[in-house]
């Protein structure tokens, strides 16, 4: 659907060159939603305006749907771009025209006959949830409704693709969610391919199917959701997807010698089954939980422990053969002398 290869892009400042994207290659599948995330400045906006050539990539081909944008004229580009819907963390509304007005935009730059234009505005205000809104301006509504104008706009042309830079960045949590319902929908009811950039973790969480780490104008990982976060490779997505949750002081000060410091995962169903208290009545251990995180990625529920597992050290290995046996990925087996700086600090 959407494939980069060797996509750069280097700007020119005050005589030196600055490398915003750095050959990325990337496929997007059709009517997936793709998240793109990373540290300010790590290129992830450049990379996401890279896609309808908002910005023109310095080397390297950006194919759409089989098209390779960057070869097409000027016109060719302008009716190609109608297929990729954009939206922004400001919105960007006409603040002088009204809902509606807003809307009809795009069909009005594509010569859509009135008629056609007031049927398509009533179904994209409908689809939103602000039928009723057509005669307001910007200024009388909220964030929320600002950006469901603004997902009103971006499709009103019918796209296959929507790009979203940052869409929920400035809004509130209760809004954020009701903005990613909206989009799961129409992802859903319109089979509409998503590009998010974003550093909201909760966005990759709630929404997308598969995720990029950028890093230094660079991709540093990219995989299904479940996988990088549940088992990231690359010390960004570490620090990006780390689990939330904070050590329990007092828990680690009681721990006795040969403790083991486990970090475990697991999904699904799993999350709501007794198996850490049965695997360690099986093997004759106790365990206590110095950090969690129980949370869903895209509804599937999912557990992140760090836990002190206290046994002989034959005991300590069955459990965690017995562990992975029961579904558990063990993410790590800190010993010791091997255990993270909060842990060790508290023990
Ligand atoms: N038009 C431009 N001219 C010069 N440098 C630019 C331009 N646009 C972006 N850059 C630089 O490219 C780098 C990547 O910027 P970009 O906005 O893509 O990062 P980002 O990951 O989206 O950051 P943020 O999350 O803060 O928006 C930055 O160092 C930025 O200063």
């Amino acid at each position: 659907m959407i494939k980069l290869s060797g996509v750069s892009k280097t700007y020119r400042q005050k005589g030196n060159l600055a490398t915003a994207v750095n050959d990325v290659s990337l496929h997007v599948k059709h009517q997936e939603v793709f998240g793109i995330v990373g540290y300010s400045g790590a290129g992830k906006s450049t990379l996401l305006r890279c896609i309808n050539l908002l910005e023109r990539p310095t080397t390297g081909s950006v194919v759409v749907d089989g098209t390779d944008l960057t070869k097409l004229s000027k016109r060719e580009l302008n009716l190609t771009r109608r297929k990729i819907g954009m939206i922004f963390q400001h919105f960007h509304l006409l603040s002088s025209a009204t809902v509606a007005e807003n809307v009809a935009f795009p069909l009005r730059l594509a010569r859509t006959p009135a008629a056609e234009t007031k049927r398509r505005v009533a179904e994209m205000l409908d689809l939103v949830g602000l039928t009723g809104y057509e005669g307001k301006y910007p200024s009388q509504l909220s964030g929320g409704q600002k950006q469901r104008v603004a997902i009103a706009r971006a499709l009103a042309a019918k796209p296959s693709i929507l790009l979203c830079d940052e869409a929920t960045s400035a809004l509130d949590p209760e809004t954020t969610q009701s903005i990613l319902a909206l989009l799961k929908d129409i992802n859903r009811q319109l089979g509409l391919t998503i590009v998010m950039v974003t550093h909201q973790m909760e966005v990759v969480r709630e929404i997308c199917d598969r995720v990029a780490v950028m890093a230094d104008g660079e991709i540093v990982e990219s995989g299904s959701v479940i996988d990088v976060l549940l088992t990231p490779s690359h010390e960004v997505s570490r620090r990006l997807f780390q689990a939330h949750g904070k050590t329990d002081p007092t828990a680690s000060t009681t721990q006795k010698d040969g403790t083991h410091i486990l970090e475990v995962t697991c999904t699904g169903a799993l999350v709501h089954e007794p198996v850490l208290a049965e695997v360690a009545q099986e093997t004759a251990c106790t365990f206590s939980i110095l950090r969690g995180t129980v949370d869903t990625i895209k509804s599937v529920p999912y557990g992140q422990l760090t836990l002190a597992w206290h046994g002989t050290p034959q005991a300590v290995r069955r459990s965690i053969g017995l562990l992975s046996e029961r579904g558990y990925a063990i993410t790590n087996d800190l010993t010791e002398t091997n255990r993270p700086a909060e842990v060790t600090a508290s023990c």
